[in-house]
Formats: C-alpha cells, structure tokens, sequence
C-alpha cells in the first residue's frame, strides 16, 4: 500500500505516523480538533499524543488489524489540514 509523504510504518506494520509542530498548544489543539470533525464524519478515527506544541498520529484500521485505503485518506486530510491556508489578510468585510 502506498503510503503518503512524510508518514512512516510503525515499528509492527500495523499504522502509519507521522508528527507535527505547531507555534504552541493552542494551535495544536485548534488542529486536532478540525481533525476530529472530520474522523467522526468518516466514522475513521487517529490515534494521536500531544505533547506542547506537538501533535503524534498513529493510523490503523481496528477492523483490519493493519493499514487500509481509510487510514492513507485519512491522512491525506490531515496533511491537506496541515497545509498553511490560503487565508489572506482582507480589508473591511464590505471590501472585495
Ligand atoms: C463502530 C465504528 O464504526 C468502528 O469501530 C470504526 C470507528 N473508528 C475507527 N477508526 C479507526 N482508526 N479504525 C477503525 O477500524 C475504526 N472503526
């Protein structure tokens, strides 16, 4: 199974990883928590440590006992949520 960028097989093969670094705690809680909406809308669900300003994802598929197609979409997400956003700075709300 291909795996994406940037996450590794766990030492037993049975999940991908990966961890992040954020400014501090709360950033790191904000992300997790754009990533728990989108595990309960697809019923898949990361095991992930915090430590500060740092997130760990573990991902696995408990019914398959290993890695599945859910747990590469999965983060794929998360990676897509990673990814600073297009966010720019705009005038008054009124302003194009
Ligand atoms: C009953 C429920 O749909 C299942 O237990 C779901 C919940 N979330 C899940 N999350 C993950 N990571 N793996 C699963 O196998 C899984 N199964």
């Amino acid at each position: 199974m291909d795996i994406p960028d940037g996450w590794t097989t766990s030492d037993d093969g049975k999940a991908i990883e990966k961890s992040f670094r954020f400014k501090d705690f709360s950033e790191a809680f904000a992300f997790l928590t754009r990533v728990a909406l989108h595990a309960e809308k697809a019923d898949h669900h990361p095991e992930f440590t915090s430590a500060w300003n740092r997130l760990h994802f573990r991902l696995t598929t408990h019914d398959a006992d290993g890695v599945t197609g859910r747990d590469t979409a999965l983060a794929e997400v998360i990676d897509r949520l990673a990814r600073p956003s297009g966010v720019q700075a705009a005038g008054g709300i009124g302003e194009a």
